[in-house]
């Protein structure tokens, strides 16, 4: 049996910078990864899909080009050397972390599976780790939920779809979220004809209905098929690849396509994890039940990232371990629920969120003011040639505080945390309505229409 002082299960996005601490800090660390170090964001989620994200943009940049007065002439991809890029981006970042795993003093990079076989033990392989502090970083995967005829047919997940090195004829994705959204648009791009089949009666329904009506416009502009409201979707091979039946309000009941993808939700990796025999509470979805400290209900025992639930990108995995970290070695008592919510979808525009959208903020019994401003009166996204989308900015008219943001624009995803640190530094929203931003950009109508607040609808 091999002792430490802290085995950490997961190598993704809070698990290693853990680990780098733990280490620095004095203490005998394994961290154990039964797959690629870098976990989904670099592997097969953020790094790969950004990279992707990058050649499409200057495919769709490339054959506009004739309206900024520039000739390229005809506009090719070469899927070949996209993913030969992608690859490369995303083989730098990995083995740059995995580097320094395997040099860093006091910490073991220890490879397979790792499953509890008591509180303080964990097998992997034939081999026991054992430890006082055991951190949970497993992460998750894409859902493959019961569908009709899922069988049946070779559908592509949000990790296998990376391995094409050709363009589909017709992609038809299954989910219109992030995932259906980031690659509906990117493989558009690419020269495919797309299909997003979406059993919610629109896009992104976590977010504002104006919000998914834009988003909605802007891939239709693109030539992209939307299947709205699809019921009882089935899948089954067609003499083109796969038939996707479904019963929408609109379209026919039948979408084919030369691939499919399947884009809706992902499910936790904890169900091969030994929870019971360290006694560890999870819900129904599998999802590691924590405090706001996020300690199981086992002492000794943490869960971070996507596992536990509190939330599901990249930020939110390295925050929880910043959370744990100072609780553990600089005594300090930073909680989860302190966290403002932020994430950006990366279609172009992207779109850029932070705090609460203007439903959430209704509903939460708020009397919402709201600032809104299209991008077609924004200078920059003008001169840019970019002027699809809008953005909104909300304000509790008892409080003066800033309650949310929603960017969907040209630079969206950065313009955002303008009003992302307001929120975190709890100002009053006159602090940004009067503060002079750079000309121009987009950021600069941040103030000016904190400056024009109306109730909102
Ligand atoms: C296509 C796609 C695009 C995305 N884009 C973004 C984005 O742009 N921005 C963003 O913020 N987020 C994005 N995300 C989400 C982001 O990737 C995840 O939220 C993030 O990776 C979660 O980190 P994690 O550390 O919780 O888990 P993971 O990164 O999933 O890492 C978990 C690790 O644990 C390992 N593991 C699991 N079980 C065991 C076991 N029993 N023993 C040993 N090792 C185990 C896994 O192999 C994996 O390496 C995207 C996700 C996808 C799928
Ligand atoms: N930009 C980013 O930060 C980014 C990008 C990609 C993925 N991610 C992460 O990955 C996670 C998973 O993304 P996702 O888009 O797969 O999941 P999601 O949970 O966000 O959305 C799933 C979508 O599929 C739809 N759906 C579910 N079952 C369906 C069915 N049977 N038929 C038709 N539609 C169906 C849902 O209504 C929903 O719109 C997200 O939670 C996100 O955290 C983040």
């Amino acid at each position: 049996m091999a002792e430490y002082d802290a085995i950490i299960i997961g190598a993704g996005q809070a698990g290693p910078s853990l680990a780098f601490r733990l280490a620095n800090a004095g203490m005998k660390v394994a961290v154990v990864e039964r797959a690629r170090v870098g976990g989904t964001c670099v592997n097969t989620g953020c790094t790969p899909t950004k990279a992707l994200v990058a050649s499409a943009y200057t495919a769709h940049l490339a054959r506009r080009a004739a309206e900024y007065g520039v000739s390229v002439g005809p506009v090719r991809v070469d899927m070949r050397e996209v993913k030969a890029r992608m690859d490369a981006i995303v083989a730098k970042s990995r083995g740059g972390l995995e580097g320094a795993l395997q040099k860093a003093k006091n910490c073991t990079l220890v490879k397979g599976h790792a499953r509890f076989i008591s509180p303080r033990e964990v097998s992997v392989g034939d081999q026991v780790l054992k430890a006082e502090r055991i951190f949970i970083n497993v992460g998750g995967r894409p859902s493959a939920p019961p569908m009709p005829g899922l069988d049946q047919v070779a559908y592509l997940t949000s990790s296998s779809i990376l391995d094409l090195d050709t363009i589909p004829e017709h992609l038809v994705i299954v989910g219109g979220s992030y995932i259906g959204l980031e690659y509906g648009q990117m493989f558009r791009r690419f020269g495919s004809e797309v299909t997003i089949v979406e059993m919610a009666p629109r896009l992104i329904q976590r977010e504002d209905e104006d919000v998914s009506t834009a988003i909605a416009e802007i891939l239709e502009r693109e030539g992209i098929n939307l299947r709205l409201n699809a019921k009882c979707i089935a899948l089954a091979p067609h003499e083109k690849g796969v038939a996707v039946t479904l019963d929408c309000e609109n379209g026919p009941p039948i979408a084919t396509g030369s691939h499919v993808l399947l884009a809706v939700g992902r499910r936790v990796n904890t169900d091969d994890l030994g929870l019971e025999a360290a006694g560890i509470a999870y819900d129904s979805h599998g999802i590691i039940i924590v405090d706001d400290e996020l300690c199981t209900n086992v002492p000794g025992i943490w869960a971070l990232g996507d596992c536990n639930g509190k939330g599901a990108f990249t930020h939110t995995a390295y925050n929880d371990f910043e959370i744990v970290a100072a609780n553990l070695l600089d005594g300090a008592s930073r909680r989860v629920s302190d966290r403002v919510q932020t994430y950006a979808l990366y279609i172009d525009p992207p779109l850029g969120r932070a705090g609460m959208t203007q439903a959430q903020a209704v509903q939460a019994g708020k009397r919402v003011l709201i600032g809104q401003r299209p991008m077609t009166r924004v200078a920059r996204a003008v001169e840019k040639g970019e002027t699809q989308g809008f953005m909104k900015v909300m304000v509790d008219a008892d409080t003066n505080e800033l309650l949310g943001a929603s960017i969907l624009g040209p630079g969206g995803d950065e313009v955002v945390h303008t009003v992302l640190d307001m929120i975190d530094a709890k100002a009053p929203y006159t602090v940004l309505r009067d503060a002079v931003h750079i000309h121009p950009t987009v950021a600069e109508l941040v103030p000016t229409i904190l400056g024009r607040l109306e109730p909102a609808k």
